[in-house]
């Protein structure tokens, strides 16, 4: 056998000669399995926009969102094109080139009755879904990023979003569309970061977008709390480069620089995390632990097994095995034998995201060069013990065992953040053999957590709970029973942060 190496065995050596150097020999812990933290609960799940039923006549995506659970959303108004999803809830539709406000989009023979009745209704269900909206922990946010070139040289490209303000943006429909051309549908929402003109003064940045929506989770995450953050969106919309940017240029950050400019959220958090650990170590002492894996043609894969990596022959792909998820009765469904990880520096959190990164299935479509064909999930779980009570009112003794027991506490918060592969027409993506396989992998469970999301959403419109006949389908798809914890206890008070891009696509 030859003792060439991998790159992916030759950057875990890299990863080991240096973790030696801040662990000690020992190098890095590997636990398993890594249970779902129970951590402290918060609040209610109670808006989930989705894709709107209409669909504006954009023949180029633009969007991107994101949600985190912090903010208390205002849903406005909605005008009369009464369609009963969440989303529509924080939709308007106003046309162009009438100010009538009896149009209903989805009827084009309005009966002016009919719809002062609808109207009504969707007053007062849009007043009832307001007081619950208000309690909410999830934020939804958006961002539009640029025409990249390719689209840039296609006639039939044009820009139909436009963002106004800090939390609307609007598509137009094109002359073409269904019932809907001419008009322009409107889109409230937590946060819409416009990223595509850097001259203009709302330019939101990789910065911008991370102070948003993700910096607000590293408190809560210091108080206890659990956060989720995910990124959703059509095949190509900047998913992937929000969440980690561009690699390979955030180096300088490992020598205590500011993360480079490109470098996106899941990069600049961890960066911020260790500052802030660093800023607390007198009051706290602060352990952190990683896992990594991805979700791939509905198995999962463990990105960050340095047993696989080192066992894999060089120059052949390495054989990957498939984890098996379990349900735990307390803690939920968790994936057997994932690999968790010690850390205590960015450099080595670092490390160790690259190492996943670089075992993630990605491939080359129509619509996007270096596309994800993988749900990745991203897990750092903290456990916070409170230093800062004098040192003799810590330790008690048990006089006949002889034992003696720690009472400082320790508060435990898990954070995910999840890059979901995007959904793709396979027509558009051009997508053949394998690629199609993943595709139609990819839509099911994405069309899987819509449900899941617009179930949760629809049992809290009456009365703020769930009625028990509502069936919540977390088990049709690994991504949506895996995320069940963050999606369940939202529901039931409890989810801490949610992120969800949201998609507009022709
Ligand atoms: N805000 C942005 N500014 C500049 N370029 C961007 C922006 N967002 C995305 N891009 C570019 O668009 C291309 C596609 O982005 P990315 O790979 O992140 O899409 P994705 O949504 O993750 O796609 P997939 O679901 O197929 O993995 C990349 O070349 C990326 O650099």
């Amino acid at each position: 056998m030859s003792n060439k190496s991998t790159p992916v065995q030759q950057r875990i050596h890299q990863f080991q000669a240096r973790a030696r150097g801040s662990f000690g020999a020992s190098g890095s812990a590997t636990k398993t399995p890594a249970t779902v933290a129970a951590g402290l609960r918060r609040k209610v799940l109670t808006r989930t926009p989705k894709r709107s039923a209409e669909k504006p006549a954009a023949d180029q995506l633009l969007n991107t969102a994101f949600s985190s659970g912090i903010a208390t959303p205002k849903p406005r108004p909605t005008a009369l094109n009464a369609c009963y999803t969440p989303s529509s809830l924080y939709r308007k539709t106003t046309p162009c080139h009438s100010s009538s406000s009896s149009i209903n989009i989805g009827n084009s023979h309005n009966n002016a009755k009919k719809s002062a009745s609808k109207a009504k209704d969707k007053d007062a269900m849009t007043e009832s879904f307001h007081s619950v909206a208000e309690e909410s922990n999830m934020i939804v946010a958006v961002r539009v990023r640029p025409l990249n070139a390719a689209e840039c040289q296609r006639a039939s490209v044009t820009n139909v979003v436009q963002v106004h303000g800090n939390n609307e943006l609007s598509v137009h429909a094109g002359s073409s569309a269904d019932a809907s051309a001419g008009f322009s549908h409107f889109f409230s929402y937590d946060q819409v970061y416009y990223s595509c003109d850097p001259d203009r003064k709302n330019y939101a940045d990789q910065l911008a977008v991370f102070a948003g929506t993700a910096q607000p989770l590293i408190d809560t995450a210091f108080e206890g709390y659990n956060a989720c953050l995910f990124a959703y969106g059509q095949t190509g919309s900047g998913k992937s480069y929000s969440m980690m940017g561009i690699e390979g240029l955030d180096d300088a950050a490992l020598d205590g620089n500011a993360p480079h400019v490109e470098a996106g959220i899941i990069p600049r958090f961890c960066h911020e995390l260790f500052r802030r650990i660093d800023a607390v170590k007198q009051q706290l002492q602060v352990e952190v632990e990683v896992s990594y894996f991805e979700i791939y043609n509905e198995k999962i894969h463990d990105l960050l097994s340095v047993q696989q990596a080192m066992a894999a022959l060089p120059d052949t792909p390495v054989q990957r095995q498939a984890l098996k998820v379990r349900e735990h009765p307390i803690f939920g469904p968790y994936v057997v034998d994932l690999s968790a990880h010690s850390v205590d520096s960015y450099s080595a959190l670092r490390n160790w995201l690259a190492v996943g990164n670089s075992q993630r299935a990605t491939a080359s479509t129509a619509m996007n060069d270096k596309s994800s064909r993988s749900h990745s999930i991203f897990n750092i779980v903290l456990n916070l013990t409170d230093l800062s009570s004098d040192g003799s009112d810590d330790m008690s003794s048990d006089t006949d065992s002889g034992t003696v027991v720690s009472l400082r506490q320790t508060r435990r918060s898990k954070i995910s953040l999840v890059d979901l592969a995007g959904s793709e027409r396979i027509s558009v993506s051009g997508s053949n053999g394998e690629r199609i396989r993943e595709g139609v992998s990819i839509n099911k469970s994405l069309l899987t957590l819509g449900k899941v999301i617009a179930a949760l959403a629809d049992s809290r419109k009456v009365g703020g709970n769930a009625t028990p006949s509502t069936f919540v389908p977390y088990r049709e798809s690994v991504l949506t029973w895996l995320l069940r914890s963050c999606l369940l206890l939202s529901k039931v008070a409890s989810v801490d942060f949610v992120v969800q891009m949201l998609e507009i696509m022709s």
